[in-house]
Protein backbone atom coordinates (compact mmCIF):
# COMPACT_ATOMS: atom_id res chain seq x y z
CA UNK A 1 0.00 0.00 0.00
CA UNK A 2 2.67 2.49 0.51
CA UNK A 3 4.96 2.06 -2.51
CA UNK A 4 1.45 2.02 -4.07
CA UNK A 5 0.51 5.44 -2.85
CA UNK A 6 4.05 6.99 -2.94
CA UNK A 7 3.92 6.29 -6.47
CA UNK A 8 0.67 7.59 -7.09
CA UNK A 9 0.25 11.07 -5.68
CA UNK A 10 2.95 13.78 -4.60
CA UNK A 11 -0.76 14.93 -3.55
CA UNK A 12 -2.34 14.25 -0.52
CA UNK A 13 -5.69 15.81 -1.93
CA UNK A 14 -7.07 16.61 -5.58
CA UNK A 15 -10.21 18.07 -5.66
CA UNK A 16 -11.86 19.73 -8.32
CA UNK A 17 -15.56 21.46 -8.52
CA UNK A 18 -16.97 19.86 -5.10
CA UNK A 19 -20.09 20.93 -4.25
CA UNK A 20 -22.45 20.33 -1.76
CA UNK A 21 -25.72 21.23 -0.37
CA UNK A 22 -28.05 19.99 2.85
CA UNK A 23 -31.39 19.64 2.49
CA UNK A 24 -33.81 20.82 5.33
CA UNK A 25 -36.76 19.12 6.66
CA UNK A 26 -39.15 21.31 4.43
CA UNK A 27 -37.25 20.25 1.45
CA UNK A 28 -35.26 23.28 0.23
CA UNK A 29 -31.62 22.77 0.02
CA UNK A 30 -29.15 24.97 0.83
CA UNK A 31 -25.75 24.93 -0.92
CA UNK A 32 -22.73 25.16 1.03
CA UNK A 33 -19.60 24.76 -1.40
CA UNK A 34 -19.84 25.70 -4.59
CA UNK A 35 -17.43 24.13 -6.98
CA UNK A 36 -14.19 24.01 -4.56
CA UNK A 37 -10.95 23.32 -7.00
CA UNK A 38 -7.79 22.38 -4.31
CA UNK A 39 -4.79 20.83 -4.73
CA UNK A 40 -2.60 20.10 -1.58
CA UNK A 41 1.07 19.10 -1.53
CA UNK A 42 1.72 15.91 0.68
CA UNK A 43 4.55 17.16 3.56
CA UNK A 44 2.23 20.62 4.26
CA UNK A 45 0.24 22.10 6.76
CA UNK A 46 -2.46 23.18 4.98
CA UNK A 47 -5.04 25.62 6.89
CA UNK A 48 -9.14 26.18 6.01
CA UNK A 49 -9.89 29.91 7.23
CA UNK A 50 -12.96 31.61 6.87
CA UNK A 51 -15.93 32.65 8.94
CA UNK A 52 -18.89 31.28 10.27
CA UNK A 53 -20.49 28.93 7.99
CA UNK A 54 -18.34 28.89 5.40
CA UNK A 55 -17.68 25.61 4.66
CA UNK A 56 -14.68 24.62 6.50
CA UNK A 57 -15.90 21.61 8.50
CA UNK A 58 -18.25 20.42 5.50
CA UNK A 59 -14.54 20.52 3.27
CA UNK A 60 -13.13 18.42 6.15
CA UNK A 61 -15.88 15.82 6.08
CA UNK A 62 -15.67 15.68 2.65
CA UNK A 63 -12.01 14.96 2.42
CA UNK A 64 -11.92 12.73 5.76
CA UNK A 65 -14.67 10.37 3.43
CA UNK A 66 -17.32 11.05 6.04
CA UNK A 67 -20.24 12.33 3.59
CA UNK A 68 -20.06 12.30 -0.45
CA UNK A 69 -19.78 15.57 -2.57
CA UNK A 70 -22.89 15.88 -4.83
CA UNK A 71 -20.59 17.10 -7.99
CA UNK A 72 -16.73 17.00 -8.36
CA UNK A 73 -13.90 14.52 -7.98
CA UNK A 74 -11.80 14.03 -5.35
CA UNK A 75 -8.44 12.16 -4.27
CA UNK A 76 -6.95 11.55 -1.54
CA UNK A 77 -3.10 10.20 -1.27
CA UNK A 78 -3.77 9.01 -4.99
CA UNK A 79 -7.04 6.92 -4.52
CA UNK A 80 -10.54 7.42 -5.22
CA UNK A 81 -12.47 9.22 -2.41
CA UNK A 82 -15.41 7.35 -3.64
CA UNK A 83 -14.45 4.38 -5.15
CA UNK A 84 -11.47 3.65 -2.40
CA UNK A 85 -13.35 4.59 0.76
CA UNK A 86 -11.50 1.67 2.54
CA UNK A 87 -8.46 2.27 2.00
CA UNK A 88 -7.90 5.25 2.31
CA UNK A 89 -9.80 4.92 5.82
CA UNK A 90 -6.87 3.16 6.33
CA UNK A 91 -4.33 5.93 6.16
CA UNK A 92 -5.80 9.20 7.38
CA UNK A 93 -7.17 10.26 10.64
CA UNK A 94 -9.19 13.25 11.98
CA UNK A 95 -9.47 15.17 15.41
CA UNK A 96 -12.08 17.16 16.32
CA UNK A 97 -12.62 20.48 18.64
CA UNK A 98 -15.42 18.47 20.39
CA UNK A 99 -14.32 14.67 20.34
CA UNK A 100 -16.71 12.82 21.76
CA UNK A 101 -15.62 9.71 23.19
CA UNK A 102 -17.80 6.52 25.35
CA UNK A 103 -18.19 8.68 28.37
CA UNK A 104 -17.17 6.07 30.68
CA UNK A 105 -13.94 4.48 29.73
CA UNK A 106 -10.64 5.69 30.76
CA UNK A 107 -8.01 7.27 28.47
CA UNK A 108 -6.31 3.90 28.02
CA UNK A 109 -9.54 2.25 27.87
CA UNK A 110 -10.99 4.90 24.64
CA UNK A 111 -7.30 3.89 22.96
CA UNK A 112 -7.33 0.38 23.49
CA UNK A 113 -10.82 0.24 22.04
CA UNK A 114 -10.15 2.63 19.02
CA UNK A 115 -6.53 0.38 18.22
CA UNK A 116 -9.27 -2.25 18.43
CA UNK A 117 -11.16 -1.04 15.56
CA UNK A 118 -7.67 -0.40 13.72
CA UNK A 119 -7.36 -3.80 13.62
CA UNK A 120 -4.39 -3.92 16.39
CA UNK A 121 -4.31 -6.88 18.70
CA UNK A 122 -1.72 -8.34 21.17
CA UNK A 123 1.54 -6.76 21.64
CA UNK A 124 1.17 -4.57 19.16
CA UNK A 125 -1.69 -2.73 20.44
CA UNK A 126 0.17 -2.74 23.79
CA UNK A 127 2.85 -0.69 22.38
CA UNK A 128 0.66 1.71 19.94
CA UNK A 129 -0.96 2.85 22.94
CA UNK A 130 1.57 2.92 25.55
CA UNK A 131 3.19 5.36 22.99
CA UNK A 132 0.85 7.64 22.17
CA UNK A 133 0.11 7.60 25.83
CA UNK A 134 3.75 8.58 26.28
CA UNK A 135 3.93 11.33 23.06
CA UNK A 136 0.68 13.05 24.33
CA UNK A 137 1.61 13.34 27.83
CA UNK A 138 -1.64 11.42 29.31
CA UNK A 139 0.39 9.37 31.63
CA UNK A 140 -0.97 10.15 34.83
CA UNK A 141 -4.15 10.61 33.53
CA UNK A 142 -4.35 7.11 31.82
CA UNK A 143 -7.08 5.67 34.42
CA UNK A 144 -9.57 9.16 34.48
CA UNK A 145 -12.53 8.31 32.55
CA UNK A 146 -13.28 10.75 29.60
CA UNK A 147 -16.02 12.08 31.21
CA UNK A 148 -13.93 13.74 33.70
CA UNK A 149 -11.26 15.06 31.70
CA UNK A 150 -10.54 18.92 30.89
CA UNK A 151 -11.65 20.42 27.39
CA UNK A 152 -7.56 20.30 26.79
CA UNK A 153 -7.01 17.06 28.36
CA UNK A 154 -9.92 15.56 25.49
CA UNK A 155 -8.57 17.34 22.26
CA UNK A 156 -5.26 15.67 23.40
CA UNK A 157 -6.83 12.40 23.80
CA UNK A 158 -8.32 13.03 20.42
CA UNK A 159 -5.26 13.81 19.01
CA UNK A 160 -3.67 10.43 20.50
CA UNK A 161 -6.15 8.40 19.05
CA UNK A 162 -5.59 10.10 15.68
CA UNK A 163 -2.18 9.16 15.62
CA UNK A 164 -3.26 5.23 16.63
CA UNK A 165 -3.28 4.24 12.39
CA UNK A 166 0.10 5.66 12.56
CA UNK A 167 -1.74 8.30 9.45
CA UNK A 168 -0.46 10.13 6.29
CA UNK A 169 -2.86 12.46 5.97
CA UNK A 170 -4.31 14.16 9.55
CA UNK A 171 -7.50 16.49 9.80
CA UNK A 172 -7.77 18.64 12.20
CA UNK A 173 -11.15 20.60 12.75
CA UNK A 174 -10.30 23.82 14.81
CA UNK A 175 -7.86 22.03 17.34
CA UNK A 176 -7.41 24.65 19.95
CA UNK A 177 -10.67 25.94 19.97
CA UNK A 178 -11.70 26.14 23.67
CA UNK A 179 -7.90 26.00 25.37
CA UNK A 180 -6.11 28.33 26.52
CA UNK A 181 -3.22 29.54 25.50
CA UNK A 182 -0.68 27.22 27.91
CA UNK A 183 -2.53 24.50 26.53
CA UNK A 184 -3.01 25.57 22.75
CA UNK A 185 1.05 26.81 22.65
CA UNK A 186 1.18 22.79 23.61
CA UNK A 187 -0.87 21.27 20.70
CA UNK A 188 0.85 23.84 18.44
CA UNK A 189 3.87 22.04 19.51
CA UNK A 190 2.09 18.80 19.25
CA UNK A 191 0.77 19.05 16.19
CA UNK A 192 4.77 20.59 14.85
CA UNK A 193 6.20 17.34 15.93
CA UNK A 194 3.74 15.55 14.35
CA UNK A 195 4.02 17.06 10.84
CA UNK A 196 7.83 17.48 11.18
CA UNK A 197 8.80 14.23 12.84
CA UNK A 198 6.37 11.65 11.38
CA UNK A 199 6.12 13.21 8.18
CA UNK A 200 2.25 13.30 8.11
CA UNK A 201 0.75 16.26 5.97
CA UNK A 202 -1.65 18.09 8.02
CA UNK A 203 -5.21 19.54 6.52
CA UNK A 204 -6.53 22.29 9.84
CA UNK A 205 -9.73 24.59 10.38
CA UNK A 206 -9.09 27.87 12.48
CA UNK A 207 -10.69 30.51 13.39
CA UNK A 208 -7.51 31.95 15.43
CA UNK A 209 -4.92 33.55 12.91
CA UNK A 210 -1.93 33.65 14.78
CA UNK A 211 -2.19 29.35 14.69
CA UNK A 212 -2.44 29.45 11.09
CA UNK A 213 0.17 32.06 10.87
CA UNK A 214 2.48 30.42 12.53
CA UNK A 215 1.57 26.47 11.45
CA UNK A 216 0.47 26.95 7.94
CA UNK A 217 2.37 26.45 4.99
CA UNK A 218 -0.83 27.04 2.49
CA UNK A 219 -3.65 28.80 3.56
CA UNK A 220 -7.38 28.57 1.57
CA UNK A 221 -9.36 31.64 2.50
CA UNK A 222 -13.23 30.15 2.34
CA UNK A 223 -16.04 32.71 1.75
CA UNK A 224 -19.69 31.62 1.22
CA UNK A 225 -18.76 28.34 0.18
CA UNK A 226 -15.95 29.32 -2.44
CA UNK A 227 -12.59 29.45 -2.38
CA UNK A 228 -11.70 33.45 -1.63
CA UNK A 229 -7.92 33.37 -1.56
CA UNK A 230 -5.34 30.53 -1.48
CA UNK A 231 -1.41 31.21 -0.54
CA UNK A 232 1.13 31.74 1.77
CA UNK A 233 0.26 33.73 4.91
CA UNK A 234 3.01 35.98 3.75
CA UNK A 235 1.96 36.44 0.04
CA UNK A 236 -1.76 36.69 0.91
CA UNK A 237 -0.81 40.25 3.40
CA UNK A 238 1.53 41.40 0.42
CA UNK A 239 -1.02 40.61 -2.32
CA UNK A 240 -3.97 42.03 -0.53
CA UNK A 241 -2.05 45.08 -0.75
CA UNK A 242 -2.89 46.43 2.82
CA UNK A 243 -1.33 49.07 4.38
CA UNK A 244 -0.03 49.95 7.95
CA UNK A 245 -2.16 49.11 11.30
CA UNK A 246 -2.17 51.95 13.14
CA UNK A 247 -2.71 51.61 16.64
CA UNK A 248 -3.97 54.37 18.87
CA UNK A 249 -4.38 55.30 22.43
CA UNK A 250 -6.24 57.71 23.50
CA UNK A 251 -8.22 59.38 26.10
CA UNK A 252 -11.67 61.56 25.34
CA UNK A 253 -14.27 61.71 22.58
CA UNK A 254 -12.68 59.85 19.09
CA UNK A 255 -14.88 60.15 15.84
CA UNK A 256 -15.24 56.53 15.11
CA UNK A 257 -17.97 57.23 12.05
CA UNK A 258 -15.55 59.70 10.61
CA UNK A 259 -12.65 57.37 10.80
CA UNK A 260 -14.41 54.67 9.34
CA UNK A 261 -16.05 56.69 6.60
CA UNK A 262 -12.44 57.89 5.51
CA UNK A 263 -11.11 56.53 2.24
CA UNK A 264 -8.40 53.98 2.18
CA UNK A 265 -9.71 52.63 6.13
CA UNK A 266 -10.17 48.76 5.81
CA UNK A 267 -11.38 48.45 9.32
CA UNK A 268 -11.43 49.97 12.53
CA UNK A 269 -10.30 47.67 15.31
CA UNK A 270 -11.21 48.55 18.87
CA UNK A 271 -10.35 46.34 21.79
CA UNK A 272 -12.76 44.50 23.17
CA UNK A 273 -12.97 46.04 26.62
CA UNK A 274 -11.47 48.98 26.00
CA UNK A 275 -14.04 50.78 23.72
CA UNK A 276 -16.64 48.19 23.85
CA UNK A 277 -15.68 47.43 20.37
CA UNK A 278 -16.59 44.26 18.61
CA UNK A 279 -15.72 42.40 15.80
CA UNK A 280 -18.30 40.98 14.30
CA UNK A 281 -18.05 38.04 11.31
CA UNK A 282 -21.26 36.94 10.48
CA UNK A 283 -22.13 34.30 8.21
CA UNK A 284 -22.76 36.09 4.94
CA UNK A 285 -18.88 37.20 5.09
CA UNK A 286 -19.35 40.72 6.48
CA UNK A 287 -17.18 41.73 8.88
CA UNK A 288 -17.78 44.88 10.41
CA UNK A 289 -16.92 46.70 13.93
CA UNK A 290 -20.16 47.50 16.07
CA UNK A 291 -18.89 49.76 18.92
CA UNK A 292 -21.86 49.35 21.05
CA UNK A 293 -20.80 52.95 23.21
CA UNK A 294 -19.38 55.86 22.35
CA UNK A 295 -15.25 56.25 23.25
CA UNK A 296 -15.48 58.72 25.83
CA UNK A 297 -14.84 59.13 29.45
CA UNK A 298 -11.86 58.94 31.58
CA UNK A 299 -10.31 55.83 30.84
CA UNK A 300 -7.42 55.15 28.26
CA UNK A 301 -8.76 53.50 25.06
CA UNK A 302 -7.23 51.81 22.20
CA UNK A 303 -8.15 51.95 18.61
CA UNK A 304 -6.53 49.88 15.70
CA UNK A 305 -7.16 51.02 12.16
CA UNK A 306 -6.71 49.03 9.21
CA UNK A 307 -5.46 50.86 6.12
CA UNK A 308 -4.61 49.79 2.47
CA UNK A 309 -1.18 50.37 0.67
CA UNK A 310 -2.23 53.46 -0.69
CA UNK A 311 -3.45 55.29 1.73
CA UNK A 312 -1.71 55.40 5.23
CA UNK A 313 -1.72 59.40 5.73
CA UNK A 314 -1.82 59.49 9.92
CA UNK A 315 -2.91 63.30 9.19
CA UNK A 316 -6.45 62.16 7.66
CA UNK A 317 -6.51 59.52 10.74
CA UNK A 318 -5.40 62.11 13.13
CA UNK A 319 -8.27 64.42 12.56
CA UNK A 320 -11.06 61.87 13.55
CA UNK A 321 -9.01 62.53 17.22
CA UNK A 322 -9.50 65.88 17.82
CA UNK A 323 -11.80 65.92 21.03
CA UNK A 324 -9.26 63.11 22.20
CA UNK A 325 -6.27 63.64 24.01
CA UNK A 326 -3.45 61.35 21.90
CA UNK A 327 -1.35 58.52 24.32
CA UNK A 328 0.62 56.72 21.98
CA UNK A 329 0.83 56.07 18.27
CA UNK A 330 2.46 53.11 16.87
CA UNK A 331 2.57 51.75 13.30
CA UNK A 332 3.05 48.32 12.88
CA UNK A 333 2.97 45.73 9.77
CA UNK A 334 -0.46 43.79 9.03
CA UNK A 335 -1.11 40.50 10.65
CA UNK A 336 -3.28 37.14 9.25
CA UNK A 337 -6.39 38.95 11.48
CA UNK A 338 -5.98 42.07 9.05
CA UNK A 339 -6.21 39.74 5.99
CA UNK A 340 -9.20 37.68 7.05
CA UNK A 341 -11.09 41.42 7.67
CA UNK A 342 -10.22 42.20 4.39
CA UNK A 343 -11.35 38.73 2.61
CA UNK A 344 -14.20 38.69 4.83
CA UNK A 345 -15.63 42.20 4.00
N1 LIG B 1 -25.74 18.31 8.66
C1 LIG B 1 -26.13 19.51 8.25
N2 LIG B 1 -27.40 19.75 7.87
C2 LIG B 1 -27.80 20.96 7.43
N3 LIG B 1 -26.99 22.04 7.34
C3 LIG B 1 -25.70 21.88 7.70
C4 LIG B 1 -25.22 20.61 8.18
N4 LIG B 1 -23.89 20.76 8.47
C5 LIG B 1 -23.57 22.06 8.18
N5 LIG B 1 -24.66 22.71 7.73
C6 LIG B 1 -24.69 24.13 7.30
O1 LIG B 1 -23.68 24.30 6.32
C7 LIG B 1 -23.06 25.56 6.45
C8 LIG B 1 -21.56 25.36 6.56
O2 LIG B 1 -21.30 24.72 7.80
P1 LIG B 1 -19.83 24.29 8.22
O3 LIG B 1 -19.94 23.70 9.59
O4 LIG B 1 -19.21 23.48 7.16
O5 LIG B 1 -19.10 25.71 8.27
P2 LIG B 1 -17.80 26.16 9.05
O6 LIG B 1 -17.07 27.08 8.13
O7 LIG B 1 -17.06 24.95 9.55
O8 LIG B 1 -18.43 26.95 10.26
P3 LIG B 1 -17.85 27.25 11.74
O9 LIG B 1 -16.66 28.13 11.54
O10 LIG B 1 -18.97 27.94 12.42
O11 LIG B 1 -17.49 25.91 12.36
C9 LIG B 1 -23.68 26.22 7.67
O12 LIG B 1 -24.65 27.13 7.22
C10 LIG B 1 -24.31 25.08 8.42
O13 LIG B 1 -25.45 25.50 9.12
Amino acid sequence: MQKKIGKMSEKSVQAKGICKSYKSLFGSAKTVLEGISLDIDRGEIFGLLGPNGSGKTTLISIFSTLIYPEEGSLSILGLNARRDRGEIRKIINISTAKPNFPWSLTVRENLVHYSMLYGLYGLGLNRTVEDQIDAFELGEYRDVKFENLSTGLKQRLSLAKAMLNHPRLLFLDEPTTGLDPDMSAKTHDLIRRIHDEEGISVIMSTHYMPEAELLCDRIAFLRKGRVAALDTPQNLKNHLELGKRVKITYRGLANLDALRALEGVIAVRGKPGIVDGRVDIQANGQADIEVTKPAEGPVDRQLEILMDSNEDSLDRILKSFQDAKILDINIEEPDLEDVFLELAR
